[in-house]
This record gives C-alpha cells, structure tokens and sequence, in this order.
C-alpha cells in the first residue's frame, strides 16, 4: 500500500473541504472538475503492495434514470432533512411486544427508525411471532421501509417460574421461604418455583442466593433434596421470571449445569425463524464458540444467510470472549443477565471492552437493556438513562436496543426518539470535538485478497474523512467492504449498494451504513455512473458534491477506490 498512501498524502495536502475538492481537481490535473473523476485503482502486484494508477475519465452524463433505487423512506426524508453529515450513524434495535405490535404501531416505530425488530422468543406464542414478521416484512414492501427481524432464542437459563404471587411479591427482611422445582398451580405463600430442577446442584448452606442481580438476596439456611430453604437478608421484590444466581465468599458459584446453549425449543423457533425468513437470530447464554459454530454450520448447509449474534450474558461467556466473538457474525451485550452474574460496578468496563473488540474484529455489537428503563412507565428518561445512552454511543457501539420500553411500554416511540435525538447528538459532538476513533490496529485479514481489501477501506476512510467527501458509495454483494469501511467508523455515511437481499438487511446493523438494493451489473462504472445519478435525480446529490467510491462486487482482482466529484 506504500505507494497508495503516498499518492493520497499528496492529494490530502490541500485544504480538506468539500468545496476545494472541484479546484483540487483543477490544480493537481489542470482541468476542471466536474464532471470527471479523480480515480486509484488499487491492484494486487507480487510483493503485496498496491500500485496507485491515477486517471482522469470523463464521465458519460446519462439522463435515463428509470432504473430502481432501493432506498429506504426514512433514510431518504431524514437525508432530505438534515443532509448527508445529519444522518444518524448508531442504528436503532426495538423489542416487539404487545405494546407495539399492530401494523399502524409497527408503522410508527419504522417511521421513528428503528433499523431492526427484535422477537423474544421467551414470550408469546408462535403465531404471535409469525404475525408480527409479516407485518414488518409487509411494511417493507408496501411502504418502503427497511426493518430487519431478530429473533432471540429463549436459551436455558435458571429463573423464577412462580413465586406465589400475581404479579410482583415483597420479601421482607428475615422472612423464611421456599425455593422448589416441585411444580404446583395456584400460588403458595412463601414458595417459589424455579425453572430448572437442577438448581440447587452444589449449592451449600451459608451461600448466597440473590434474585434479579440484587432486587432481594438470601442466605441458603438449609438445603432439602434438590429444594432449598431461605431466609431473606435484603428485602426487596420478586417480579416473574426473576433471575436467580448463587454467591459464595463474594464470587458467583458457576455452575455448569447440564443445560444446552440451544434447547429442543429453541431448535424449533430457530426452524420457524428459518421459515419465515428473518435476518438474525441472536443465541441466548452462549458460553463458548461451539454452539455458534453449530448453528453457523446448521444454516449454511441450508444454504440460509441468517446472521448468527452471540449474546454476551454469563460470567463463562466473558472467559471465553474472543472466540466467541470470532465465531460469530456480531455480539449483543445483554446487559440484563450479565448483571446477575458480574457485580453491576463491573459492566460500564466490560461493556467497553466487548464494544473495543467487537470494531477491532470487524463485529457489529448491541449495547442492549435497560437504556431508558424508567420509559417504561414515564413519558421522559432520567438523566442518568441519557448519560448512559450516550456512553454507548461514544464507544461506537453499532447499536441500541430497546427492550420493555418498546415491548410492553406506553412511551416505546417517545424512548426511540431519545435514542435517536442522543445519539445523533452524541455522533455531532464527536465530530466537532475531533475525538474520532483511532483506526483499529489489528489487521484481521487472513487471505492476501482479503488484506487489500482491509487496506483498500482503511485508506478509503482516512481519505473521506481528509477530503471532507459528502458519502462513501460501495458496491458490495456480501457486504464485505461496506463493513470494513463501518469499522474505521468515517465521518461521511457510507451508502451500500448491493443486490443480494440477505446483505442489505445484514447491513442494516452496521454503524453508519445505509443498505440499498440496486441490481449490480458487471459493469462497474455504468454501476457508478448509474446510482450516482439515481441518488442525484432524486435531489438529494448535487453538482460539486464529492463521493468515495468503493467496490468489491465485481471479482476480486477488481477492487478499486475512486473519488467522484459530481
Ligand atoms: N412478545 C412479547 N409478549 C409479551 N411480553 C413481552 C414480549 N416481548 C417482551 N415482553 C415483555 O417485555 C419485557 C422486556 O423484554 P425483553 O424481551 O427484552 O426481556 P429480557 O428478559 O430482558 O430478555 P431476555 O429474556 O432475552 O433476557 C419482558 O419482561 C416481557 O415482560
Ligand atoms: C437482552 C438480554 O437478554 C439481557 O439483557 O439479558
Ligand atoms: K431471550
Ligand atoms: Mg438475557
């Protein structure tokens, strides 16, 4: 790349804005700009270094603009709104449950930007979930928008399955109780049912058993069979399906209980998943590669492009972290469950760690729950829920999820547009106070091929970023590119154009990147030639606008870097 960088550190000399790209082209080639393009064509030689071929073409200006361009609707009002530099970068993952799930509601959070609906498979029932998919998918179509599906595997996990009372239950302070696998209808005082009969294996007198990550704790006074009897010593509330973790001398006990990381029910919503064509299915308790590995496979012999995300949420996950994150096609971090098994002072670190290694391994990562938990039930968030909001944005986190503020909240799309409005702050603020991100510094590419293309986004960012280009447009069947150039996190937004469905609602959770469909020919510069006047007939290019365009859609030995002034 030697001689490439080179070339580019020459060309980036001059001032760095927009509108001295057109007299840049007129001082470094002596013709006027536009319309014409400055171009490198990065080729692969012997000794790995890509030869920097400068050129200067003429650009054929075609008028027929009949062709399809696959832009989202609410990309397009918000770029006709705010421009190119106004686009939000952090995408917008929102949890589906009754209180958003007609199509008018699904409508409505669509139109607010949420980028991908997320289906808990722990709740409801399968034609609930099949009802809602079609609904999104159906939104796409007819309205044009672009929301992807998750589905969320129920895992296995210990939890409450009934602790006596209707809804919430108090546990005052030095009260006895029971906690049984036995099952029973209706309530008894005093008594809980946990999920898993195994729960107490290993579990002592003098331990610890504390619900919800701290919501109230026990003391273990005695252990009956595979039952254990408790005493309160922090009274608080048992809400459903609470959590339960046991600590001895201050550490969790890990317990590794003889549970599957996908059970029988979770290989069937996988299948139904499958059937109904979502986009991602995110792996519940994942505890090391394997299991993502299993699935990955599972669905490849499919010959199914589902993206594979492992939930980060077990103390066993954080051991095995790179590997996991490896294996995967991108990481959630479940701050919900994590915070049962790590003290809660431990998750801001964590957190930022998982997020530092997601980028540098080119993995989109979901910062998710409790965000703006108090939207649950009021219609604005604590300043504290902002603040943590956008830390998460800050640390480029890809994305944002809701989870009961979207679901079973009144206020789901108020919450979204506090997501929205702090992130797109947050992204603001970090460009005015220059604290973009340093480029990763692992080099990730194994294959010769692959570290051109590393280092063909590497410089391409660095390029947008000095050149001040309005967009980067690259044209990418699998998305490879459009991620790699994500990763560096440049200020211009970065348009993927792609004509493979599965890579544009991929992408649709990658930091910065804007999916669209467009029937990619061979031909890369009628590929160019067209999107660039699609996007301009609809107003929203215009001329001295500079786009960087890159592409890997055409075989490999053809991956090239080019920036257009228009
Ligand atoms: N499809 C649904 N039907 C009914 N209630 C739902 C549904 N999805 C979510 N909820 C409610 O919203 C709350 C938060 O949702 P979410 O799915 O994020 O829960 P969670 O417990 O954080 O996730 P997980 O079980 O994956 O750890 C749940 O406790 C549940 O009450
Ligand atoms: C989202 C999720 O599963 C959690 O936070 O536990
Ligand atoms: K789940
Ligand atoms: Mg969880």
């Amino acid at each position: 790349m030697a001689s490439l960088t080179t070339d580019l550190a020459f060309i980036t000399n001059y001032p760095m804005v927009k509108a001295s790209c057109m007299e840049l082209g007129k001082k470094v080639f002596g013709v006027p700009a536009p319309p014409r393009i400055i171009g490198f064509n990065g080729r692969r030689s012997k000794s790995f270094s890509t030869r920097a071929v400068m050129q200067v073409d003429r650009v054929v200006e075609e008028s027929k603009n009949a062709d399809f361009l696959g832009l989202d609707v609410v990309t397009e009002t918000e770029l006709r709104e705010k421009g190119f530099l106004g686009l939000r970068k952090t995408k917008l993952v929102c949890t589906v449950g009754p209180a958003c799930c007609s199509y008018e509601e699904l409508e409505k959070m669509a139109s607010a930007g949420m980028n991908v609906a997320r289906l808990n498979m722990c709740h409801n029932t399968r034609n609930w979930h099949q009802d809602v998919i079609r609904k999104v998918k159906k939104l796409n179509h007819e309205k044009g928008f672009c929301v992807s599906v998750m589905i969320d595997t129920e895992g296995s996990q210990i939890h409450v399955a009934d602790h006596g009372g209707p809804s919430s239950v108090k546990a005052e302070d030095g009260s006895i109780w029971f906690f049984t696998t036995e099952e029973f209808e209706g309530c008894r005082p005093f008594t809980v049912q946990a999920s898993y009969e195994g729960f107490a294996e290993g579990i002592k007198e003098g331990d610890e058993l504390v619900v919800d990550g701290g919501m109230a704790t026990f003391e273990v006074i005695e252990r009956i069979g595979n039952d254990l009897r408790c005493k309160c010593i922090d009274p608080g509330l048992l809400l459903p399906r609470a959590k339960l973790s046991f600590w001895r001398d201050g550490k969790l006990v890990e317990k590794h209980y003889e549970l599957p990381t996908l059970s029988t029910k979770d290989w069937s919503d996988i299948e139904f998943g499958i059937s109904e064509g979502v986009d991602f299915i995110a792996m519940s308790f994942v505890r090391d590669d394997d299991a993502v590995k299993h699935l990955k496979n599972y669905l490849s012999t499919k010959n199914k492009f589902i993206k594979v995300l492992a939930k980060i949420e077990s103390l066993e996950s954080l051991h095995n972290l790179e590997e996991i994150v490896e294996a995967s096609d991108g990481i959630m971090v479940a701050r919900g469950d994590l915070g049962v098994e790590i003290p809660l002072e431990q998750i801001p670190t964590v957190q930022e760690k998982i997020v530092d290694l997601c980028r540098q391994l080119n993995k989109p990562v979901i910062v998710a729950s409790q965000l703006l938990e108090s939207m649950i039930e009021y219609p604005t968030p604590t300043r504290a829920e902002v603040a943590d909001v956008s830390e998460a944005v800050r640390q480029y986190a890809d994305a944002l999820m809701l989870s009961g503020e979207s679901a079973i909240g009144s206020f789901g799309e108020k919450a979204l547009s506090v997501l929205r409005m702090a992130s797109t702050r947050m992204e603001l603020w970090s460009r005015e106070e220059n604290q973009q991100p340093a480029f990763p510094k692992c080099k990730i590419g194994v294959s010769l091929t692959d570290q051109i293309a590393e280092q063909i986004c590497n410089s391409a960012s660095r390029m947008a970023n000095n050149l001040g280009v309005d967009a980067v447009f690259v044209y990418t069947k699998h998305g490879k590119m459009a991620s790699l150039l994500s990763r560096n996190r440049p200020i211009p937004p970065i348009f993927a154009f792609t004509n493979v469905e599965s890579t544009q609602m991929a992408l649709n959770l990658q930091w910065g990147v804007t999916p669209v469909f467009f029937d990619l020919s061979d031909d890369m510069d009628a590929n160019m030639t067209k999107t660039i006047d699609l996007v301009k007939s609809k107003g929203l290019l215009k001329e001295g606008d500079a786009v960087l365009i890159v592409s890997d859609a055409i075989p490999t030995v053809y991956q090239s870097l080019q920036v257009k002034i228009v």
